[in-house]
This record gives C-alpha cells, sequence and structure tokens, in this order.
C-alpha cells in the first residue's frame, strides 16, 4: 500500500456505525490465525491493525512514525491509528472487498486503548468482544520468538521489546475489556485451531444473523 492519505470522512453517508466484533488479548493469543480463517466464512471481514500498519509505505510520514513506535514496543498515537483505521476501512469499502451491508468486520488489534474506544464509537457498533484468554504469558512469548523467525517482524525479535508489548497491553489496553464489559466473550486460546475456531463461531453466528437478517 501506499501512503496513506488523510481525508475526513462523512459519518451519514457511509452507513456508520458498521457492526463489529473484537478479537482480543496478548500478543502471541493467536488473534490474527482465528481472524484469517474467519475471513473465509462468508459474512465476515478480518481487518488487523498491525498487518495494516506493516504494510505502510516506510517513506512515508506515517509509515514512519508507526514503524519507530513498534520497534520500542509501544503503541502509536491514538489520533494516527483511527485515521489510518478509517481511511484504509474506506478504500476497502470503496474496493467493495469489505460489504458492510453483509459483513461483520472483525477487528484484531483495534482499539487498543480507552481512547481509540471512545474515537470509534461512531464508526463500528462493538456487538461482542472475543477475549482470547492466557494463562500462560511465557508459552505465549516463545511462540513469539518462533514467530520472529518466520514472519521477520521486526517487533518481535527482541525479547526485551516482546515483554515491553506485554507491559504495555497490562497497562493501556487490558482497560479496553472494561470499556466493553457487557459483550465480553471468553475463549480459551490454548485449544488448536479447530477448537478455538468452533468457540469463536459459537459467539460469532448468532450476531452475524441478528445483524443480517435473510430470508431463506
Ligand atoms: N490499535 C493500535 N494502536 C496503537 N498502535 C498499534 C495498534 N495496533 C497495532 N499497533 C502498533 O503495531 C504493533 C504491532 O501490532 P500487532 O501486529 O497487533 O502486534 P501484537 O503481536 O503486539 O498483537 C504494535 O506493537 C503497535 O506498535
Amino acid at each position: 500500500m501506499s501512503s496513506v492519505e488523510v481525508k475526513p470522512v462523512s459519518k451519514s453517508k457511509r452507513g456508520y456505525p458498521y457492526p463489529a466484533a473484537l478479537i482480543f488479548g496478548v500478543p502471541g493469543a493467536g488473534k490474527g490465525t482465528q481472524g484469517e480463517i474467519l475471513t473465509n466464512v462468508p459474512g465476515f471481514f478480518h481487518l488487523s491493525s498491525g498487518v495494516i500498519f506493516r504494510k505502510l509505505d516506510l517513506k512515508s510520514e506515517e509509515g514512519q512514525i508507526v514503524r519507530e513506535y513498534s520497534a520500542r514496543g509501544e503503541l502509536a498515537p491514538d489520533d494516527l491509528t483511527i485515521r489510518i483505521f478509517l481511511n484504509w476501512l474506506e478504500a476497502q469499502r470503496a474496493a467493495e472487498r469489505f460489504r458492510p451491508r453483509d459483513q461483520l468486520l472483525l477487528l484484531d488489534g483495534l482499539p487498543r486503548t480507552v481512547q481509540q474506544c471512545e474515537m470509534l464509537k461512531d464508526y463500528v457498533d462493538v456487538k461482542a468482544l472475543l477475549h482470547f484468554d492466557c494463562k500462560d504469558e511465557e508459552a505465549m512469548i516463545d511462540r513469539i520468538r518462533r514467530r520472529a523467525v518466520l514472519e521477520n517482524r521486526i517487533d518481535d525479535a527482541s525479547e526485551s521489546v516482546t515483554r515491553k508489548r506485554f507491559e504495555v497491553y497490562h497497562r493501556e489496553t487490558a482497560p479496553v475489556l472494561n470499556y466493553y464489559k457487557d459483550v465480553v466473550k471468553h475463549v480459551d486460546c490454548a485449544g488448536i485451531h479447530g477448537e478455538i475456531l468452533i468457540e469463536c463461531l459459537r459467539h460469532l453466528v448468532p450476531i452475524l444473523k441478528e445483524s443480517f437478517p435473510r430470508e431463506l
């Protein structure tokens, strides 16, 4: 993707707020893997902020800022994050890859601060937050170490940066769980892919049917 152009978004014209579910949890919990699996199921559209950020043109100002923060294991500034996300979402919608009238948006990695929840309020209607619950954080750190080799991710390469991401998660991201406390669903992230998929679908399919009623 080339550099992100920042355009003001007219809320009423786009049909906001879009129905959405959040895939939520510590780094390495398997959010991206499940999101990718689910996006192959008709009715779901997966969007990962980390993936969008890694696709930014490094020559662009946004690309450079985001890379600096992620290389340190810190969160990018909220306003920049939300702007990049909304522009990217609109580009997907304009290209008809994302169809808000019949696809539930699966957000992975966003919102990641309470401030981001507030900023997204008019744009996404959060129907559920799937909390990928991980009791064993050291196992997650091991997973991330293996992923660094496979995916060549700058923020996965150093253990101190990984530990910093966990610290930032507990301090800044965990409060998001409380913000959406009425719609939190627990998913045990220790299972095999198929088991986790079943759990996710058990929570998501009723939302899909309710959000996009269809006559047979
Ligand atoms: N919602 C967000 N707000 C701020 N920064 C973000 C957000 N999403 C991703 N990032 C940045 O991108 C990096 C990688 O994100 P991600 O791929 O979701 O990693 P993780 O494995 O930590 O869940 C983060 O460490 C952070 O610097």
